[in-house]
C-alpha cells in the first residue's frame, strides 16, 4: 500500500474506528510525528514484539470439555520486564490485548518504571463458571503461558474480572511447576503470598491523585465537586472511596447490569459495606434511585470516570457529557471521535495511560519488595505512589504546555520519548531516526 493510502487509512481510522489496536496505532503515528521523529520510530513501536495465543482446555462439572482461547501480548521489553494484567472476558481479543500491551508500555514509560508493557486475557465470561471451573481456567492459562513469563521476562497481574484469588492459583501453579516459591512472578497477589499492601487500592488511589491535580490546574475546589463513575468493580469502586474521603459527592455509579443515582450524593461507605458483603453488583443497592449508563454520561458533574471497558465515550454521547474533567480510569475508554467532540468542549481529559498508572506502579513496589523479600508499611507505599503519579501529571502537563496539545497526545510523547531514549542507548535507532 502507498504511504498516502496508508496515511488516509490511518486517519478513517482515528476518527471512525472502535478497534483499540487501530486507535493506538493511528495516536502512536501522530505523536511520532508532533515530536519530529523519523516514521522509523513508529515502525519500531507500531507492533508487539511477540504474541502467545494458547488454547485451554477445561473438563467442565458436567464431564464436557470446553476449550478457551487466551493470549499474551508483550509489546516491548527495552526498560525492563514486561508488565500487565490479564483480563477475563468474553469480548478479549488479540488486537484488544495487543493495544492493551502497547498502553502497558507507555504507562510505565511516563512514570518511569523499569517495564515494557504486556497485557493478556482470556475469551470467557467468568460468571458462567462455577468455581472450580474458574480455578482450572486460572491454573491452565498460566500454566500454557509459562514458557514466556517470569521474574525477569513477563509479570502478570489483575485486570477486568481477575483478582489477589485469581493471582493466589496462578501463582500457587507457577511455583508448584518451578518447585519453590517465586513471589515476583506476579503482582497483586494476597499479602500473605508477597502481595503488596496498598496494591488492591492502588488504581484507584492514583486515578484520585491525578483528578486532584486537574481539579488544581482547573481550579475546581474537591469539596463543592459531583462526580459520576462508570464500573463498580476494584478501580471503580476505589476511586468511589477515596474521592468521597476527600469531599467528593459521588452521585452516580453503574455497572454492567445498570446504575444508581442519588443527587444528593451515595453513602459511598455504605454502598462498598453492601458490595463487599458478596453483592458483586453496586446497580442492586436499595437506598438511590437507578440509572442507565447512558444517563449518567450526561449528568452535571463535574468529574466523569470511565472505569469499567473500552469505546464507552463515543461520538454519539460525548456531546450530552458535561463534565469538567474526563478521568480515564478504565484503558482505552474514548473512541477518537468521541474525544474530538471532548476537544472541541474543552472537556480536560486525564488520559487512560497517566490516569490509572497506580496499579502497575504499586505492583512495581511489589515486585520490588519481592525481590528484595523485605515489606514495606502501607503508608511508605501510599507515600512513594503518590510521589511518582504526581511526577508523571507534571511531566505530561509540561509537554502539553510545550507542544500546545491535549492532555493524550502529551502522555504519548512524554512516553515515546523514554521509549526512544532507551532504543537510541541500546543502539537499536541511530540520530537519523530522532
Ligand atoms: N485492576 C487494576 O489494577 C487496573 C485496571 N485498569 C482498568 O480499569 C478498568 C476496570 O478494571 P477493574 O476495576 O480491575 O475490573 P473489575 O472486573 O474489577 O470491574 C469492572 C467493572 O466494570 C463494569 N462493567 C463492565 N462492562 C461494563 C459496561 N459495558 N458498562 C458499565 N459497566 C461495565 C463491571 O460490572 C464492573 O463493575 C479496565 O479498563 C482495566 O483495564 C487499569 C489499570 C489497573
Ligand atoms: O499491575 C500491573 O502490573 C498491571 C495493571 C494493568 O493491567 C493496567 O495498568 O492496565
Amino acid at each position: 500500500m502507498g504511504k498516502e493510502k496508508y496515511d488516509k487509512v490511518e486517519s478513517d481510522i482515528m476518527t471512525h474506528g472502535h478497534n483499540p489496536y487501530d486507535i493506538v496505532k493511528g495516536l502512536l503515528k501522530e505523536s511520532v510525528q508532533s515530536l519530529g521523529f523519523h516514521e522509523n520510530i513508529y515502525q519500531m513501536l507500531k507492533k508487539p514484539m511477540r504474541v502467545f495465543e494458547v488454547s485451554i482446555p477445561i473438563r467442565m462439572d458436567d464431564g464436557r470439555i470446553e476449550s478457551f482461547t487466551g493470549y499474551r501480548s508483550q509489546h516491548i521489553d527495552i526498560l525492563g520486564p514486561t508488565k500487565g494484567g490479564i483480563r477475563f472476558h468474553p469480548d478479549v481479543n488479540l488486537d484488544e490485548v495487543k493495544a492493551l500491551s502497547i498502553w502497558m508500555s507507555l504507562k510505565s514509560a511516563i512514570i518511569d518504571l523499569p517495564f515494557g508493557g504486556g497485557k493478556g486475557g482470556v475469551i470467557v465470561d467468568p460468571e458462567k463458571l462455577t468455581e472450580r471451573e474458574l480455578e482450572l481456567l486460572s491454573r491452565n492459562y498460566i500454566k500454557k503461558i509459562t514458557p514466556i513469563i517470569g521474574p525477569q521476562k513477563d509479570i502478570p497481574a489483575p485486570d477486568v474480572n481477575t483478582n489477589p484469588k485469581v493471582m493466589g492459583w496462578m501463582t500457587d501453579e507457577f511455583d508448584q511447576l518451578r518447585g519453590y516459591n517465586i513471589p515476583g512472578m506476579l503482582t497483586g497477589k494476597p499479602v500473605v503470598l508477597g502481595g503488596s499492601l496498598g496494591r488492591l487500592e492502588a488504581t484507584g488511589r492514583g486515578v484520585v491523585f491525578t483528578i486532584r491535580e486537574a481539579c488544581r490546574v482547573l481550579d475546581i475546589n474537591m469539596k463543592e465537586a459531583t462526580a459520576a463513575i462508570q464500573g463498580f468493580g476494584n478501580v471503580g469502586s476505589m476511586t468511589a472511596k477515596f474521592l468521597h474521603e476527600l469531599g467528593v459527592k459521588v452521585v452516580a455509579v453503574t455497572d454492567a447490569k445498570g446504575g444508581i443515582y442519588k443527587e444528593e450524593g451515595l453513602d459511598i461507605p455504605d454502598l462498598l459495606a453492601f458490595t463487599n458483603k458478596g453483592e458483586n453488583y453496586a446497580s442492586k443497592y436499595e437506598k438511590a434511585e437507578p440509572i442507565t449508563n447512558k444517563k449518567m454520561f450526561a449528568l452535571p458533574v463535574d468529574i466523569l470516570i470511565p472505569a469499567a471497558v473500552e469505546n464507552q465515550v463515543t461520538k454519539e454521547n460525548a456531546p450530552t457529557i458535561q463534565a469538567k474533567i474526563l478521568a480515564e480510569a478504565a484503558n482505552g475508554p474514548t473512541t477518537p471521535a468521541g474525544d474530538q467532540i471532548l476537544e472541541q468542549k474543552g472537556t480536560f481529559v486525564i488520559p487512560d495511560i497517566l490516569c490509572n498508572a497506580g496499579g502497575v506502579t504499586v505492583s512495581y513496589f511489589e515486585w520490588v519488595q519481592n525481590n528484595m523479600n523485605y515489606y514495606w508499611k502501607v503508608d511508605e507505599i501510599n507515600k512513594q505512589l503518590e510521589e511518582k503519579m504526581l511526577a508523571g501529571f507534571e511531566k505530561v502537563i509540561q509537554m502539553r504546555d510545550e507542544k500546545g496539545c491535549r492532555m493524550r497526545d502529551a502522555a504519548y510523547m512524554v512516553g515515546i520519548t523514554q521509549l526512544v531514549k532507551a532504543m537510541d542507548a541500546r543502539g537499536w535507532i541511530g540520530e537519523k531516526d530522532q
